[in-house]
This record gives structure tokens, C-alpha cells and sequence, in this order.
């Protein structure tokens, strides 16, 4: 295993199919993303069939290699759903010379099946599998939101395994929740490539409450930053902690498809006084890239409470005995103010004005 700070890091691989009992799984999960913000969930297609998942990736596919002029006819918009090109992200501005090597295309909320933005030409007629895709991944989600409840043992009089589940519950109304398909191409002949510099995805944690993440094999790239390596910011471009993530670690090489990779947002570690850990994490060419290699394809699934939700104090004993940084109280606001804040943070020229702010707000 990959080495950060001499110390082995060896990301949890956790059976959640109902194989180990509720309550030491539920532990493990939160052991795992208290020490690494990042745990695999074994896929042996129960909760997402593989079918599913694989279908998905061959609509990716479809959809990235479509003409340009059809992707342009989606373009990402203030409300964060649609495409965006090679290079118009950079994540990690502070280290990039230019903006991530990677095109990507976000859907959010569909609602009564129905996506709530344009479709591109290439997936205009799957729009129901798209919506399937989300809402396993939605299912998955509330699932290990339930476990985390049990982890952090909130009492049954406060609301017990239920209590993060039901604040991201659709009745609540609108979420941050999106499904983003992710495609980063292998180097293009006679591109000025730079291996220090240029990059797939910056440096960059995710924003929401819980991220999954769907790798192909044969497709690396991720790497993160172990929270106990206390990197700063500064250091992201030349520090050596970063630690790769493989696509298929230890054991998982038979199973039928990848494990997904869980990680915590910064919602969830703000939300637990950073007791549950928001991972730094980029996605890397391969050592060899020069020579080419394969196209990476990924997918991401961002999942957010109800925009509505108060983030008030999580009733876990955990929790509580857990300092804020500053060491106070953390001020209790909504699930949407917080993601507003982390938006404005990274792309400051998109969300220039209150009016914007409002688009995305309704959103
Ligand atoms: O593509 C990947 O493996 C990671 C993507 C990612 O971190 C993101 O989109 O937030
Ligand atoms: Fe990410």
C-alpha cells in the first residue's frame, strides 16, 4: 500500500450488503471516515446492479464523444447543471498553470422523473435511465447515511439512525444532490505537458454531505491527502503525502465490479464539529502518460440534505465532545447557506452577484 508521511494508508473496504452485523458495520464506517474521509463499499452489485452501472458509463461515453457543437447546446449554467469543457475548471487554482484536463456534465434533481434542465442530443432518450442511475444512488446514500446514525449512536428520543437520513429526505424539497459524469482524456499528441502542473482535477474536497464515486478499471488517477498529514494548502503542489487511491485495492480484483468510493463532504465534517473528515483529493495523469494511456471515466454522485436543513448540533455524545476549531459553538446555519458559501468560494466570477446567488438558491 502507498505510503504518506511513512505511514501506511490503507483505506477500509466495508461490506454493507447485510453480510456483518448492523451496528459493527456502522462502526467501522465511522472509524473510517474519521481517520480518512474515504472508505470503499464492496460491490457485489446488490445495492446498484452492475448493470446499471455499467450502462451509465456506456451513456458517458456516448455523451462525451458527441460532437462539441451538441455538448455546447447544454452548457453548464449558474444553477450548476449542464457541461463544462476541457480546462474551464481549475480546482485548485493556487497550484494549476491551466484549468483541469477533464470535461464533465452535471445533472441535478430530476423531479417526477423528469430532469429539470436540457438534455443533450446523445441522451435525450435516456433520460429514465439517468433518473434510475441517481435514484440508486440516492437509495445508497440514505443507506449509509442510516449506518452513520447508528455509528455516531444517536439515541432513539432524538432521532436515532434516522436522524441524517431524514433531513435529506425528497419530501423535504430541493437539495444540492447532483449526478456528474466525469471524462478526462489521455494526452493528446504534441500537447506541452507538464507533469508537475498539469493536472485532471486539482486539489479540491467535495461540498456536500457524502460523495460516491464510480472508478473503472484500468482508470487510475485519484489520490488524497490524509487527514493526519495536516498538509496546508500551500503545499498541495509539492507535497509528497498525496496517496493514491486505487480503482481495485486488495481483494476486490474478483469482485464483479469496482467498490464505490464514499467520501465526506465539507457539509458533513462542518456539521460534525470535523469529526467525520472532508479528504483533499485530485485526480493525476498516470506516470507514463506521455505515452498515452487510456481515457478516465468516472462518476460522482454529490449528495446534500435539503437545502432547508438546519444544520444545528448532531445529537451524538461523539459528536459533542468533539472542539469546534475555533472553539466554539458552531453557528447553526442552512444546508444551502452552506453550500452558497463553498460555491462563491471556488468560482467567485460565476456567482458575482446576489441575483445569481438567488438563481442558484432556487435551484
Ligand atoms: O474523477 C474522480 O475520480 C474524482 C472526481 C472528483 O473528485 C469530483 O468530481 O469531485
Ligand atoms: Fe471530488
Amino acid at each position: 500500500m502507498a505510503q504518506a508521511n511513512g505511514q501506511p494508508v490503507q483505506i477500509p473496504i466495508i461490506d454493507i450488503s447485510g453480510a456483518a452485523p448492523e451496528s459493527q458495520v456502522a462502526k467501522e464506517l465511522v472509524d473510517a471516515a474519521v481517520t480518512y474521509g474515504f472508505v470503499y463499499i464492496k460491490n457485489e452489485g446488490k445495492d446498484i446492479p452492475v448493470e446499471v452501472i455499467d450502462h451509465t458509463f456506456d451513456l458517458s461515453r456516448k455523451f462525451f464523444s458527441s460532437p462539441t457543437e451538441e455538448k455546447e447546446k447544454c452548457k453548464i449554467l449558474e444553477n450548476n447543471m449542464g457541461w463544462s469543457g476541457m480546462h474551464t475548471e481549475t480546482l485548485d487554482a493556487k497550484n494549476q498553470r491551466v484549468g483541469d484536463f477533464k470535461e464533465a456534465m452535471n445533472f441535478g434533481e430530476f423531479l417526477n422523473g423528469k430532469a429539470q434542465q436540457i438534455l443533450p442530443p446523445a441522451l435525450i432518450d435516456h433520460e429514465n435511465d439517468i433518473e434510475q442511475f441517481e435514484d440508486y444512488c440516492f437509495n445508497l446514500c440514505m443507506k449509509i447515511l442510516t449506518l452513520f446514525g447508528i455509528g455516531l449512536e444517536i439515541p432513539d428520543s432524538a432521532g436515532g439512525k434516522d436522524w441524517f437520513a431524514s433531513r435529506h429526505a425528497r419530501s423535504f424539497g430541493p437539495s444540492g444532490r447532483t449526478l456528474r459524469i466525469l471524462h478526462y482524456p489521455s494526452i493528446p499528441e504534441g500537447i506541452d505537458y507538464q507533469p508537475e502542473v498539469d493536472i485532471r482535477a486539482g486539489a479540491h474536497s467535495d461540498y456536500g454531505s457524502i460523495t460516491l464515486l464510480f472508478q473503472r478499471p484500468g482508470q487510475p488517477g485519484l489520490e488524497l491527502l490524509p487527514p493526519s498529514t495536516n498538509t496546508r494548502r500551500e503545499d498541495y503542489g509539492t507535497t509528497k503525502n498525496w496517496t493514491p487511491v486505487p480503482v481495485l485495492p486488495p481483494g476486490t480484483e474478483n469482485d464483479p465490479s469496482p467498490p464505490i468510493l464514499v467520501n465526506i463532504g465539507d457539509l458533513l465534517d462542518h456539521w460534525t464539529k470535523n469529526l467525520l473528515k472532508s479528504t483533499v483529493h485530485r485526480v493525476v495523469f498516470p506516470k507514463d502518460a506521455k505515452k498515452g494511456g487510456e481515457d478516465r471515466y468516472s462518476i460522482a454522485y454529490f449528495c446534500h440534505p435539503a437545502s432547508s436543513t438546519v444544520l444545528e448540533a448532531v445529537p451524538s455524545k461523539r459528536v459533542q465532545d468533539q472542539k469546534s476549531e475555533n472553539g466554539e459553538a458552531t453557528t447553526a446555519i442552512t444546508a444551502q447557506e452552506h453550500l452558497l458559501g463553498r460555491l462563491k468560494a471556488s468560482y467567485l466570477s460565476l456567482y458575482r452577484d446576489d441575483e445569481k446567488t438567488e438563481k442558484i438558491a432556487a435551484a
